[in-house]
């Protein structure tokens, strides 16, 4: 009997090939499109509408069901609420990396399941492998939109029933696929950016839900060169938007984030691009996820990122206690920001990693 999977259908290019990709495998495919934000249909940020007609139509032009379902509540319970929250707390938190754990591999797979599905999909760039009774998270073969950063956090039930289609293909041969098979999101252009926040303005849409707290900017020897709008709204390594271009006996080198003083309310910012304070040895994570279940090895050698865009930092795992780790790089990374996730690989293989709470 042929396997019925559910594929996450977004409307957008990657997940159309995916279904039709699954399609051509034989199994049985049903596609499921989420909403998981609720003033989408009259926001102009927020294309979820057109999404949700495209996914249909590529659904029709494969020959597969399309269902819809919304998931907007469990996303504000489970992901946006954590997000207002490390936000307030003057971290940066990366949102997609919880929706995935808890939206597109819970709250959906358990539809998925509910629907009679044997199995889930979705166009995410990445590869699952069974080894010795294990599942483990692998590197998509195209290392240029590799997207198991987003996915370390999800466990061996949910990785069991996933089926990654595109893991073993680069982008521009899914383009290709889609134009062949006239699918009607072939040549339309990849989303960027956290879902819901899409294209909108940050610090707009944040001041909606977290009240604006604006106070001094200060090197980190206390003198004030410049005011912020509020902690929360700047990030680690962050140039662009501080207002501070020409303060006197400045040595004429952009600014830089380089911390938060939460309880004084002042933003920290230094010149140059490697200043000592932008550059870390190590750092402390907690909220620790391990794909097998079981903690690595320490005292081993690894690679990691500490955010997505950034090539893999070899490292060792120092100590591994009471829920947290300490990370160490064989060369000093830079801008090491509280919230962002660190993920760490053997070779290809994802074995998980945490939230970073502080850099050593
Ligand atoms: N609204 C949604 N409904 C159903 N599945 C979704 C939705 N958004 C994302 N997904 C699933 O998660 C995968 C990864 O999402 P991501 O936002 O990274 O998309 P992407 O890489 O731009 O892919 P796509 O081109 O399919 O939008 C998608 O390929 C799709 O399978």
């Amino acid at each position: 009997m042929k396997k019925k999977v559910i594929v996450g259908m977004s409307g957008g290019v990657d997940s159309s090939v995916a279904a039709l990709l699954l399609k051509e495998q034989g199994y049985e495919v049903v596609g499921l499109f989420m909403k998981n934000w609720e003033d989408d249909d009259t926001d102009e940020y927020c294309p979820a509408k057109q999404d949700l007609i495209d996914a249909a139509a590529v659904a029709d032009k494969i020959g597969i069901e399309l269902e819809a379902v919304n998931f907007s509540k469990e996303y504000k319970e489970r992901v946006f609420a954590n997000f207002l929250e490390e936000y307030s707390a003057g971290r940066t938190p990366n949102p997609d990396i919880l929706c995935n754990s808890e939206i597109k591999f819970k709250a959906f797979l358990d539809h998925a399941m509910a629907l009679g599905g044997d199995l889930m999909a979705t166009g995410h760039y990445a590869q699952v492998r069974e080894k010795n009774g294990l599942f483990q998270l692998m590197k998509a073969d195209d290392g240029t939109k590799d997207q198991s950063y987003f996915l370390y956090r999800l466990n061996q039930a949910q990785l069991s029933k996933t089926l990654f289609p595109l893991g073993h293909l680069l982008k521009r041969e899914i383009r290709d696929i889609a134009r062949r098979a006239g699918l009607p999101t072939s040549e339309k252009k990849d989303s960027t950016g956290i879902c819901f926040i899409g294209e909108r303005p940050f610090q707009e849409f944040l001041s909606r839900y977290l009240p604006r707290a604006p106070g001094e900017i200060q090197t980190p020897e206390g003198k004030v060169v410049g005011q912020h709008h509020g902690l929360m709204y700047y990030t680690m390594g962050q140039r662009q938007g501080l207002g501070i271009g020409g303060s006197k006996d400045s040595n004429g080198e952009p600014w830089f984030v380089a911390g938060k003083d939460m309880q004084r309310n002042v933003l920290i910012v230094v010149q140059g691009h490697d200043h000592p304070l932008l550059l870390n040895d190590g750092l402390i994570a907690d909220n620790l996820h391990w794909i097998a279940g079981e903690e690595p090895k320490t005292h081993w050698v690894y690679a990691a990122k500490t955010r997505y865009r950034q090539p893999d930092a070899p490292c060792e795992i120092d100590r591994l206690d009471s829920g947290t780790a300490e990370i160490r790089f064989g060369h000093k990374q830079w801008a090491i920001t509280p919230g962002q996730s660190v993920v760490v690989y053997e070779s290809n293989v994802c074995l998980g990693g945490g939230i970073i709470t502080s850099a050593l």
